[in-house]
């Protein structure tokens, strides 16, 4: 595999074998020589060779691997030549975070934190297969898969205002629930306003560094401020979804998908039945997972109002997908195209003016928010025009893992995970014991070395900095 470095952040692993585009790397040096890295790289270089590639295959600072299309990945396809991947969204479809803000300050929650901590494990469902209070029927769910956030808000579960601080408003199309399993209906039937396990949580933070005054005002935060961070996708519903597609697009494109250099590449022409149907699909998933943030807001909104009183303003600031694909319009070398643009564990992040960004925002640009681990730290960044110019618009969509979770269970203990939050006045319950270890911090990437990498090289500007004091995890 030959590496050219083109500038301090950006390589380019020229096209080669059936590749029919270069591969571009975000990241640093040390990045670049880590073994792991090269794992990643070559599934880059595998989603190069797909039909309809266009311009290049990408990676942000918080690749690794994943299934099929590595994590931190952004393919875009030509909408009549190209293809979509259920391998290039993942099985947590439109997985994604919010992030809201409160009127409290650190002083204000400093004594009071443990109990804040066990209000929202009491209100939010958590760990493996947890299901929540809200049980729907295949007519109640259909209604969720087409309406997405605006059924939560409108079923009581959230405010009207939410909805503009949503991605595409929490409601995306088409999505046309006819296209989804039973099994899907079946798993998604009580799972709605869940967490789930493992890398979701619900965060409670505090900004504690801002780069950007006026923005940071603009946001409405100062140092001190409490936020809260949601971090969780489509449960059991979007993973069915993506298997029930995997299969179906084996069975019935095999030799369309005769050359694939991994058969977890599987994928259907765009625009071929399957691959429209998967697309509707994938979208009710999307549109499950919105709704599934929304209530999960509403109930860590209803954890600080029993712990603070009922006055306390938990406003949302804006809720982003990471795992989806999506028809956006790019310049490409003086052409405006249609694309399919495959972020798998990668932000959309567009710029000031763009139409697409809500009008309360568009000032200044789409919100972008990465979180990092629970013990360090997570940001908010805004979207940028250079990224719409140069990575389809999209950034960077977390830390990124460097340790597997089994590596992680032979070389961390859970006692030493819980003293190190401790030591730093984390307050953390988790519904396992093994998700902590599996969690903990040092299975990630430094965040603010992702986060300085995207900022220098403009695809995405800091905001705030804010650090962990409670986490729930599933
Ligand atoms: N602030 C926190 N960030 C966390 C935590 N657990 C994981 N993470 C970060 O989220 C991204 C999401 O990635 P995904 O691909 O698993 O969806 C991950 O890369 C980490 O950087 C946490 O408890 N708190
Ligand atoms: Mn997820
Ligand atoms: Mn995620």
């Amino acid at each position: 595999m030959k590496i050219e470095r083109l500038d301090k952040y950006i390589w380019k692993i020229p096209k080669e074998g059936d590749m029919k585009v270069d591969a571009i790397i975000f990241t640093d040096a040390e990045s670049v020589n880590d073994p792991q890295f090269r794992e990643a790289m070559k599934q880059l270089m595998n989603v190069a060779t797909l039909p309809g590639i266009v311009k290049y295959a990408l990676a942000m600072p918080d690749i690794h691997w994943g299934y099929g299309f590595p994590i931190g990945g952004v393919a875009a396809f030509d909408v009549k030549e190209g293809i979509i991947s259920p391998g290039g969204v993942g099985f947590d479809i439109n997985c994604g975070v919010r992030l809201m803000k409160t009127d409290l300050t650190y002083e204000d929650v400093k004594d009071r934190m443990r109990s804040l901590v066990e209000a929202i494990y009491e209100f939010v469902p958590a760990g493996v297969g947890s299901t929540g209070d809200i049980v729907l029927g295949k007519k109640g769910l259909r209604k969720v898969l087409v309406e997405g956030a605006e059924w939560a808000v409108k079923s009581g579960y959230g405010l009207e205002e939410d909805l503009e601080r949503i991605e595409d408003g929490g409601k995306i199309h088409p999505a046309d629930p006819s296209y989804v399993s039973e099994e899907a209906f079946e798993r998604g039937s009580d799972e709605l306003g869940t967490l789930g396990a493992g890398n979701h949580f619900v965060e409670v933070q505090m900004v504690q560094e801002i780069y950007d005054e006026e923005l940071a005002e603009f946001f409405g935060l100062e140092i001190g401020t409490i936020t809260v961070m949601i971090h969780s996708g489509s449960r059991g519903f979007g993973h069915q979804v993506a298997t029930d597609y995997i299969r179906l697009m084996r069975d019935n494109l095999k030799e369309h998908n005769k050359n694939l250099p991994d058969k977890q590449l599987i994928n259907a022409p765009f625009e071929h039945p399957l691959g429209q149907a998967y697309y509707s699909a994938m979208n009710c998933a999307a549109n499950y997972a919105f709704a599934n943030r929304e209530i999960l807001g509403h109930l860590v909104r209803k954890a600080f109002w029993k712990v603070f009183g009922r006055d306390t303003r938990v406003d949302l600031i804006y809720d982003v997908a990471h795992n989806i694909a999506k028809v956006e319009e790019y310049e490409v070398d003086g052409k405006r195209r249609k694309l399919v643009v495959h972020r798998k564990g990668a932000t959309r992040s567009l710029g000031p003016g763009s139409e697409k960004v809500p009008s309360i925002y568009r000032e200044v640009g789409q919100p972008v928010i990465i979180p990092g681990d629970m013990g360090t730290a997570s940001y908010l960044l805004v979207g940028t025009k250079k990224a719409e110019e140069k990575t389809f618009g999209s950034t960077a969509h977390g830390a990124g893992r460097v340790l597997g979770r089994s590596a992680a269970l032979k070389k961390l203990d859970y006692r030493e995970v819980l003293d190190e939050l401790a030591e730093k006045n984390i307050v953390v319950m988790s519904k396992s014991k093994k998700t902590l270890v599996e969690e903990a911090p040092e299975v990630y990437k430094d965040v603010d070395r992702v986060v300085q990498i995207v900022h220098e090289i403009g695809i995405s500007r800091k905001v705030a900095r804010m650090i962990p004091l409670g986490v729930v995890k599933g």
